[in-house]
């Protein structure tokens, strides 16, 4: 009975909603617009907030039809609480649980140690039982190295990541903090591991080597924590090395990456003879003792040698955080002493504001400082309350709404990372609101499709635990859902897009194809797969040459592919040279009036297009059209054609077939023929007029600059200045007691080959890590020599 009069109301709903001119509506909006008064909807916010599936409704069908309205009126207006009444609803064991909830990630410089801290940080944790060293000699490798190639080149690849549980003693009380982890990758070629792991973390482990100090990756990861607001702890590693000089790290910080930061630990003892830290704030010594370093001796008895060195560390800590922090610079300036525990507040404030970074010490592979970093993190990083996730609202013109880690919440997730596993494709989620069950229904704001989720996960590594529901502001793996990377899921309710993560250009391209015929569907599924998964990893077929073409970050990144497709997929390939990614640009201004008149028997094609060309004046990489056509000279309809002509203009430049980038094209006038004018007509004038005012633009190559980063004994300084003085601008040179580091732009071009070059003239000591910076002109020169063999090989197509 209760059934029929449900449905009843719902028809008169979905009539209703139908007189405000919604075209199509789902039941339960209906629903609840008819049933609850105070929401009066228009039209448009009926059709966006498409709340329940009829199945869903009649699955409530045991309520009233008022008592579901009401039910899903409740949950609306609660998804657009604001945070404050959201955090005010927050029961105190929710609460409790998300202050205990961390999720970070480690990033540095290539080999700074990433993976034998977050070795460390397993074994600590009781994750893993035994250590295994990266590249160890007991052949078994690092838990996060888990792909062969990792484990046998020893550099990691793509992120993994994993979960552990830190018990933290607190003032005698042990506290149980779960820490989701991901551990990055370090190499340039992969830095979309990077980016995306930022975009979903709430706080980051920077760890530096203790000789090398911010090193040219830093930089890069650097830029990326700020990109993405992501507060850090950093952790001098390597603190066992000859020359480890954590003070110059420290420098480099605030001076390099313009952060403030101090040490909040000094060493105690130095090199082999490294025992612990002194811990500045509560003023304690922390030696690591036992196999592996696993009991902690805490004594307040600070080596004689090294106490004045502690009070004067504690306050340079304490005078950089009255810099940063209002209520130290008070406390500062009434030169009255922090407690500890106003010292630990301020420093937690002001690493959360990105204000500041405490700075850690330790050796990974000598088991020593690892614990204490782990309480820094639990410390002074963020838990996913702490932390402003914004979503966009679709329906409020992407107005940026606050998400609250509230499991009563609808949910929001994102989808921030595929990977195909033998079970079938895995989703990595970071879940921002709402808690997420087992069975449930979802919905990919993309095309508003809806998935089931069958099974959640939470990985370790290459291994994972089934889980039947995962909370609010946790990380979690889901199967069988059908994504993209960065796609935003909802319960259906909520109209939010999670903006997603940036991706940089591809800059190296290379012609690639199966040796043997019959590995064609091998090969498809292969790069099918890549491409999923990574987003700087393309494939396209060049039309002229029929060639498929493969392209990415570097040498190293589309080599780990070829490799990835021997390993796994045995297909064998042949490669062509690798090829630099050339863009195309204009420099001036030029005007074009083109006239596409084509009889050919049966219907013609007639279209004119009259305006010009010339560089985007809105600057950016970007190209840019503008119709300014006035009395109709060109219809609308056709107007649109000429754009798309345009655009599909620009991904094939008349130079050399290379993308063309910051142009813009200005239509002002044309005519129109009654029969043959069509859409295809004006597409390909547009075409047309843009490749014949390109010359007259001042058409120009550019190729990528790459900023290169060289380091190695100050004693080869010569040598790689030599090296150097040929491949490009230098920027800037530091010379250091025993090592010398060198910042120069160089075009990608000349740097093919470049590491046998280094090695040779650094005797294998020196070490370079290269990151696309900008796109410049091509030396003429070049430049000629490209258009030159381009045309050449356009013209033996056209005669073959
Ligand atoms: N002396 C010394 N060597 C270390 C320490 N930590 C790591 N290493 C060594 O440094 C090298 C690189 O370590 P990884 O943990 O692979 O570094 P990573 O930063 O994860 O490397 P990528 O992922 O390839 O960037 C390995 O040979 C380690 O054994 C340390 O504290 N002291």
């Amino acid at each position: 009975m209760r059934v029929i009069r449900a449905v009843a109301t719902l028809h008169a709903g979905r009539a209703a909603a139908v007189r405000q001119g919604v075209r199509s509506v789902s039941l339960g909006a209906c629903r609840a617009a008819v049933e609850t008064p105070s929401l009066r909807w228009t039209g448009s916010q009926l059709e966006s907030r498409r709340l329940f599936s009829r199945s869903s409704y009649l699955r409530n069908a045991n309520m009233t039809a008022a008592e579901i309205a009401l039910k899903q009126a409740k949950e609306l207006a609660a998804s657009n609480m604001t945070p404050e009444a959201a955090a005010a609803r927050m029961t105190p064991e929710e609460a409790k649980r998300l202050a205990r909830v961390r999720n970070i990630g480690i990033a540095a410089h290539i080999d700074s140690g990433k993976t034998t801290v977050t070795e460390r940080i397993l074994f600590y944790t009781g994750r893993v039982k035994a250590i295994h060293e990266v590249r160890g000699r007991d052949g078994v490798g690092a838990k996060m190295d888990s792909m062969e190639l990792e484990r046998e080149r020893g550099i990691t690849i793509q992120s993994a990541a994993t979960f552990a549980d830190w018990k933290k003693k607190e003032k005698g009380v042990e506290e149980t903090y779960h820490v989701n982890l991901i551990d990055t990758p370090g190499h340039i070629d992969f830095t979309i591991e990077v980016e995306r792991a930022m975009r979903v973390l709430d706080g980051a482990v920077m760890v530096l080597c203790a000789v090398s100090g911010v090193q040219s990756q830093t930089i890069t990861v650097d830029r990326q924590m700020k990109r993405y607001n992501v507060p850090r702890i950093s952790f001098v590693n390597k603190m066992d090395r000859m020359g480890a000089n954590p003070w110059k790290a420290v420098e480099q910080i605030n001076t390099k990456l313009k952060i403030p930061a101090a040490a909040i630990q000094v060493p105690i003892g130095s090199e082999k003879e490294l025992e612990g830290v002194v811990d500045l704030i509560e003023m304690k010594c922390i030696r690591n003792d036992g196999q592996r370093g696993v009991n902690l001796k805490i004594s307040k008895e600070i080596p004689a040698e090294i106490k004045e060195l502690c009070e004067q560390k504690r306050q340079e800590l304490i005078e950089k955080l009255a810099d940063v922090d209002d209520e130290i610079a008070e406390m500062f300036l009434e030169e009255q002493t922090p407690t500890p525990d106003q010292i630990k507040a301020a420093i937690r404030r002001a690493t959360i504001a990105c204000k500041f970074t405490p700075v850690l010490m330790g050796s990974a592979i000598a088991d020593k400082g690892v614990q204490p970093m782990l309480d820094a993190v639990c410390d002074y990083l963020p838990n996913p309350n702490d932390t402003d996730n914004l979503a966009l609202d679709r329906a409020k013109g992407e107005q940026p709404v606050k998400l609250v880690p509230y499991n009563s919440l609808p949910f929001v997730g994102l989808a921030f990372k595929l990977e195909e596993n033998p079970y079938g494709q895995l989703t990595y989620m970071r879940v921002y609101q709402g808690s997420l069950k087992k069975g449930a229904y979802l919905y990919n704001s993309r095309g508003n499709k809806k998935v089931r989720i069958p099974r959640i996960v939470r990985m370790h590594s290459n291994e994972m635990e089934d889980v039947n529901e995962i909370g609010a502001g946790e990380i979690c793996a889901v199967f069988g859902v059908d994504c993209a990377s960065g796609d935003t899921f909802t319960d259906g309710g909520l109209p939010y897009s999670l903006s997603s993560m940036y991706v940089p250009d591809a800059v190296m391209s290379l012609s690639i194809k199966p040796k043997r015929s019959s590995d064609a569907d091998a090969f498809s599924k292969a790069m099918n797969r890549f491409m999923r998964e990574d987003p700087t990893f393309r494939l396209h077929v060049d039309e002229e040459s029929e060639e498929t073409i493969i392209s990415g970050m570097g040498e190293l990144h589309l080599e780990i592919y070829v490799e990835r497709l021997r390993r796994e997929y045995k297909v064998e390939c042949e490669t062509g040279q690798p090829r630099v990614s050339y863009r195309e640009t204009i420099t001036q201004k030029a005007e074009f009036d083109y006239l596409l008149k084509r009889q050919s028997g049966g219907p013609g094609d007639y279209a004119r297009v009259v305006g010009w060309i010339e560089p985007n004046p809105t600057e950016g990489e970007d190209n840019h059209f503008e119709s300014r056509v006035v009395g109709g000279t060109i219809p609308d309809k056709y107007i649109s054609a000429c754009q798309k002509g345009f655009q599909e203009a620009c991904i094939k430049g008349p130079l050399l077939g290379h993308k063309v980038i910051g142009s813009s094209m200005v239509v002002t006038d044309g005519a129109t023929h009654v029969t043959d004018s069509s859409d295809y007509a004006f597409n390909l004038a547009a075409q047309m007029a843009f490749g014949k005012a390109f010359a007259a633009a001042g058409g120009q190559v550019l190729e990528p600059l790459m900023k290169t980063t060289i380091s190695a004994p100050a004693e080869f300084q010569g040598n790689i200045l030599m090296l150097m003085n040929k491949r490009g601008t230098i920027v800037d040179t530091e010379v250091g007691a025993d090592e010398f580091t060198m910042v120069a732009d160089c075009s990608l071009n000349a740097m093919f080959g470049f590491s046998t070059h280094l090695r040779a003239a650094t005797q294998g000591k020196g070490e370079f890590s290269m990151e696309f910076s900008h796109y410049a002109p091509a030396p003429p020169h070049l430049q000629k020599e490209l258009v030159q063999k381009y045309q050449k090989e356009l013209e033996a197509k056209r005669t073959k």
